[in-house]
């Protein structure tokens, strides 16, 4: 298991646990930090004509002490330049007295042609903006070209936010060590970071899991084992049923979106909502997607009570204002508890549905916090996420990993903060941050798509937070499979070669 995500302070206790358990001590660590840095520099680079690392007061610059030991010690021509001397007695001061290049001034930095940088000046202890010699280091190095090799982190970069301080390298290639930081997922250091390189240095999955990490990089190895997969005995209301709620007779594409898109993820029969008056508008363009009329509260509930129904879609397309509010709740207050097989698993809110409590969105949270509410997952993008939790989006300190956090705690539902940096949070503190989404997916329709998929994999049975992450990073990757042309009409098929991957690689068992 790899795809923890560690803090700094958590990559921190995370050394001081190895150091302390033994054998390996801290310039063991470095020493190891450092060869896995050379070790890429020497097979990416073999022709470059010098390597210039330069070096900060910290580990950080410890472990560019190593690297640059290591490429003198194989011929490479290196020089270190220096922002500071390491503290006397640290790793790092240990490091630079084992290298026999004597180090220059930062201050002084340049490079010829055919050079490469090796940015080991400040990694997860960067405090402050970077500013000066440091500053000059990344301008010199932007305006020159060079390829960068960062270590840890592009200095500059937050490894706990993704955010730039002031400025900073933007790398070709990362090399960071143990497991990943929220920093090389989140924008704009993902984008910074360039190729990401995972290095082992000796630090023990039974570490890692003493610390108990609460984020994760979304990927198949946080869910693939809940996927559904249909039983031997499976009909189609054991597959579990999608309701999705259809807006007028001019607004019913993004019902029928989300709805095909919930078939396709697996659910055994999915029905379109519909206001009467809309009923021949999505007559004419279903087929094997049921119609059923839904104008009022009472329809929902006796809609609810005869239908084994497993998870709803509403807002794709519903419009904003009080009748939106009064079925979100209506929902919110007749589910039975998610565990029940009759009950509903889930229910998953988006577009219309969140704008429709921009002015009163407590009476959201406290319907989501009733008895037997249905596990709640929320789907908004940025704008959507500031008209509903308007403080935490304002938040200028914050990154978008303490906001998405922040929200599902507040409204006690999973929040998908969607973006090129999605971030999925639940209510209990965990979090997921997507990265193989492709800008082919910023297309309109594409939102509701993503509302389908959650609901299909929610009304399988799929626990609300594996549903949501699963869904996203379904979505994502067939999108970015698709490529060039995709319009959201693509999806729901696209999404079929993704599952069929996941499920043949064991996915559901
Ligand atoms: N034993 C360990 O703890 C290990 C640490 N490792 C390396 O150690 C790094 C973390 O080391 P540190 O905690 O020493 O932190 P850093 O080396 O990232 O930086 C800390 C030092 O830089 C100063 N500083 C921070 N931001 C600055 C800025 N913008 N301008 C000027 N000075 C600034 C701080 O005051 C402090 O002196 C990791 O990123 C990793 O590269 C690796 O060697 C693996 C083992
Ligand atoms: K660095």
């Amino acid at each position: 298991m790899s795809h923890e995500l560690l803090t700094s302070a958590e990559m921190g206790e995370a050394d001081r646990l190895t150091i302390a358990a033994g054998p390996i001590d801290g310039i063991g660590l470095m020493r190891r930090a450092g060869q896995a840095v050379a070790t890429e520099v020497l097979s990416r680079y073999p022709s470059a004509a010098h390597v210039h690392v330069l070096c900060g007061p910290g580990n950080n610059g410890g472990d560019g002490y190593v690297v640059a030991r290591i490429l003198a010690g194989s011929g490479v021509a290196t020089t270190v330049w220096t922002s500071g001397p390491p503290r006397p007695d640290s790793d790092a001061a240990l490091a630079a007295a084992e290298c026999p290049i004597k180090p220059r001034p930062l201050s002084d930095f340049d490079a010829g042609p055919c050079s490469i940088v090796v940015d080991a000046l400040y990694g997860a202890g960067l405090s402050k903006p970077l500013s000066g010699e440091a500053a000059r280091a990344v301008d010199l190095a932007a305006k020159l070209h060079l390829p960068v090799v960062a270590v840890d982190l592009p200095s500059g970069i937050s490894g706990d936010s993704g955010k730039v301080l002031g400025t900073s390298f933007s790398a070709d290639l990362t090399v960071t060590f143990a497991r990943k930081k929220p920093g090389h997922l989140l924008l704009p250091g993902r984008e910074r970071c360039g190729e990401v390189v995972l290095a082992g240095i000796g630090i023990g999955d039974d570490v890692i899991a003493r610390l108990q990490p609460q984020t994760f990089e979304n990927g198949p190895a946080l869910w693939s084992r809940g996927l559904p997969v249909p039983a031997v005995d499976a009909h189609k209301y054991k597959r579990g049923h999608v309701g999705v709620f259809s807006g007028g007779p001019s607004a019913t594409g993004a019902a029928r979106l989300s709805a095909l898109a919930a078939a396709r993820s697996g659910a055994g029969a999915v029905t379109v909502l519909s206001p009467g008056n809309a009923m021949q508008v999505n007559a004419a363009h279903l087929t094997s997607i049921m119609l059923r009329k839904a104008d009022d509260a009472a329809d929902i509930e006796a809609f609810v009570g005869e239908r084994r129904l497993s998870a709803f879609v509403l807002g794709p397309g519903f419009g904003i204002g009080e009748k939106t509010r009064a079925f979100a709740l209506v929902l919110l207050a007749s589910g039975k508890p998610a565990a029940a097989s009759t009950g509903i698993g889930g229910l998953v809110f988006d577009a219309d549905a969140i704008t429709s409590f921009r002015e009163a969105p407590d009476i959201l949270f406290e319907a989501a916090r009733g008895p037997g509410a249905p596990a709640l997952v929320m789907t908004p993008h940025e704008g959507e996420f500031a008209r509903l939790f308007a403080d935490i989006a304002d938040d200028n300190v914050s990154s978008k990993l303490d906001k998405a956090r922040a929200a599902a705690a507040r409204a006690n539902a999973v929040i998908v903060y969607k973006g090129a940096d999605t971030v999925i949070a639940a209510p209990d503190g965990r979090a997921a941050i997507n990265s193989n989404g492709a800008a082919w997916l910023a297309t309109a329709g594409s939102g509701d798509v993503l509302s389908g998929i959650t609901a299909g994999l929610l009304a399988q049975g799929m626990l609300a937070f594996e549903a949501a992450c699963a869904a996203v990073w379904i979505h994502a990757e067939a999108g970015s499979r698709f490529g060039p042309g995709l319009i959201a009409e693509d999806l729901p098929l696209a999404i079929v070669p993704v599952l069929r991957d996941l499920v043949a690689a064991g996915g559901g068992r």
